[in-house]
C-alpha cells in the first residue's frame, strides 16, 4: 500500500478556482517552477512545500510538467527524490467508481498525480449546498487513496465588535467541520486544515492577524493530538505582507492563496517572506 505523502512544516498552497485559462495554468506553472523566477527552492523542500490546484481539466498536462521538471532535478544531481512541489485537485466524489455522471473519482486523481484533494470550500457550500457530512465523506475518500484532503473551515459571519466573542463564535463554527472530518478520516492520516473566514473570502484585505491567531489556536485545541499530522493554515485575500513580522507566521503553518498568487511576482514574495522566517528557526 502506498504512503501518505510528507507535510514538511511550512505549506504554500495556490488553488487557481475557476480563474484561468488551460494555457495560462500551464504557463504560470512553468514559471513557478522555471529556476531564474527563484520561486521553488529545493534546498527547502524539508521545510517549505509549494503546491498548486488547477482545475481538472489541467491536472494532466500539469502533471506532465511537473514530471519533466523532477527528472531535470534527478539529471542535475538535486539530491533527494520528494519534489518541493506538489498538486492538487479542488475537489474530489467520495466513491471511486461507479454510476456518478459528472462527479470525478479520487482514484482517476490520485492516478493523475495529485497528492491533495481540497474540499468543502465556502464557494461550495454556498453554490452547490455541499454539507459537512458529504465533505468528511470525501475525505475519507481521499485519505483511502493515499492523498491529503485539504479541508476548508471558516465562519461566515464578520467579527461583531467584541473580540473574544468573535473568536469563540468562529471556532465554535469551524469545529462542527473540524470534528465530522476527524472522525471520518483514519487517525494516522495527514490532513490539513484551511481556516478561511467566509467574509474574508474575495475581498481586498485578509481577516485581522490577532483574530486568525486566537481562532486558529482554538481550531488547534479541537483537533487535539492525533497520530498523523494535522496543518493549520490561513486563507482569505492572503498574500505579501503578511507573513512577516507581526504577521501570520507565528500563528499558522502556512497560507491557502487565491486572487493574490495570481502574479507569480506575488507567489515569489510570499515563499520569500515564509523563507527568512523559516532561517530564524
Ligand atoms: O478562497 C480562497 C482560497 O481557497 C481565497 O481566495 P482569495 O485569496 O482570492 O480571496
Amino acid at each position: 500500500m502506498a504512503s501518505y505523502p510528507i507535510l514538511p512544516e511550512k505549506l504554500l498552497l495556490i488553488s487557481l478556482k475557476m480563474y484561468f485559462t488551460p494555457d495560462r495554468t500551464l504557463t504560470y506553472l512553468r514559471d513557478l517552477l522555471n529556476p531564474t523566477n527563484e520561486i521553488v527552492h529545493p534546498a527547502n523542500k524539508d521545510k517549505l512545500l509549494l503546491a498548486l490546484i488547477p482545475d481538472f481539466l489541467t491536472i494532466w498536462p500539469c502533471a506532465q510538467i511537473l514530471k519533466e521538471y523532477e527528472t531535470n532535478l534527478a539529471t542535475t544531481g538535486t539530491p533527494n527524490s520528494a519534489p518541493p512541489f506538489l498538486l492538487g485537485a479542488q475537489d474530489c466524489f467520495w466513491e471511486s467508481q461507479g454510476a456518478y455522471t459528472g462527479e470525478v473519482s479520487p482514484a482517476s486523481i490520485r492516478a493523475l498525480g495529485c497528492s491533495i484533494v481540497e474540499l468543502g470550500h465556502a464557494e461550495r457550500r454556498a453554490i452547490f449546498n455541499e454539507t459537512d457530512d458529504q465533505t468528511a465523506r470525501k475525505a475519507a475518500a481521499t485519505c483511502a487513496q493515499r492523498m491529503v484532503p485539504l479541508v476548508c473551515i471558516g465562519e461566515v459571519t464578520a467579527p461583531g465588535p467584541i473580540a473574544s466573542e468573535a473568536v469563540g463564535q468562529a471556532v465554535t463554527e469551524c469545529a462542527v467541520l473540524v470534528r465530522a472530518v476527524l472522525a471520518a478520516i483514519p487517525d494516522d492520516a495527514p490532513v490539513i486544515f484551511a481556516y478561511e473566514p467566509v467574509w474574508a473570502i474575495g475581498q481586498p484585505k485578509p481577516a485581522g492577524v490577532d483574530h486568525v491567531a486566537a481562532v486558529v489556536q482554538g481550531i488547534r485545541a479541537v483537533i487535539g493530538p492525533r497520530s498523523g499530522t494535522a496543518r493549520v493554515l490561513y486563507g482569505g485575500s492572503a498574500g505579501p505582507g503578511l507573513w512577516g513580522t507581526g504577521g501570520l507566521g507565528r500563528a499558522v503553518d502556512g497560507m491557502f492563496l487565491g486572487r493574490f498568487a495570481h502574479l507569480i511576482e506575488g507567489v515569489r514574495e510570499v515563499v520569500r517572506e515564509v523563507e527568512e522566517t523559516l532561517a530564524l528557526v
